[in-house]
């Protein structure tokens, strides 16, 4: 992999992934679908919202130590269509069991956000959707969308530039986010989106990533051409449930 140019904190997280390595059995999954979701939301009136349970990052300040299975509740009750659980243990607060518990106590989709870079790693825990990084997989990527499909997952693959989305697309992604952090900076510009969006073909659904926070955020993503978000930090900070509320009925 080329890290020339990646964060220290996201290359420490990088040989973090590579030194816990995975691979547990061969995983079999019966996925909970996203599109469902999707338009369940869509059809109900809301926004489609993945909401993340992050209980710390390299980019928050302290950590969010409630039990994350009465924060997943709140977050579909305020209306996600499906959750993100981060599963990093080192540098967000996260864990395979925490999924677990909160796959099992919710009946949306439930996203497992980690690192993974390789196959082994997809054999961590189950959940409905996996997500693959374009910059951290290469050429690699192709193969681990098969593999990861075989097992049953949906896959989101994350992009942060045309020249990864064409990438996805070509690696048959078809659930394709792109990502408003830039990994060699930490920043979050929003116009990533709108920049990267036109190069997304129609059929794929587009998932705006990171930074989304109020609720004109929201309708500047959507405007710009977003199926869903993914929204973490915005809602972890303060009141889970009415926070989740307020960006899912976030209409234009
Ligand atoms: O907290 P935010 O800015 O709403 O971002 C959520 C999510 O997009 C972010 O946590 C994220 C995007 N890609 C990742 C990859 C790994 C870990 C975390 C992430």
């Amino acid at each position: 992999m080329n890290t020339d140019g990646i964060a220290p904190e996201v290359r420490s997280i990088l040989d973090a992934a590579r030194s816990r390595g995975g691979g547990g059995d061969r995983l079999s999954v019966d996925p909970r679908s996203l599109a469902d979701a999707f338009a369940a939301a869509e059809a109900d009136g809301r926004v489609p919202l993945v909401a993340e349970v992050k209980p710390t990052s390299p980019t928050t300040e302290g950590e969010r130590t409630d039990d994350p299975v009465a924060l997943a509740r709140e977050m579909v009750a305020g209306g996600a269509a499906a959750l993100s659980v981060l599963t990093e243990p080192d540098h967000f607060g996260g864990s395979p069991e925490t999924l677990e518990r909160v796959r099992a106590a919710v009946d949306v989709p439930v996203l497992r956000k980690d690192f993974v870079l390789d196959e082994a790693g997809l054999d961590v825990v189950a959940a409905d959707v996996i997500l693959l990084i374009a910059r951290f997989v290469g050429d690699d990527l192709a193969d681990l969308v098969a593999a990861a499909r075989d097992r049953g997952f949906q896959v989101l693959v994350e992009t942060h530039t045309r020249e990864e989305v064409e990438a996805a697309v070509a690696a048959g992604a078809d659930v394709v986010g792109v990502n408003n952090r830039d990994l060699a900076e930490l920043d979050v510009d929003l116009g990533t989106f709108e920049r990267v969006a036109p190069a997304v073909p129609e059929g794929v659904t587009l998932i705006a990533e990171s930074g989304v926070t109020t609720t004109d955020d929201v309708r500047r993503m959507r405007r710009a051409g977003a199926d869903a978000l993914l929204v973490g930090s915005a809602i972890m900070d303060g009141n889970v449930r009415e926070n989740t509320h307020r960006l899912t009925h976030a209409r234009e």
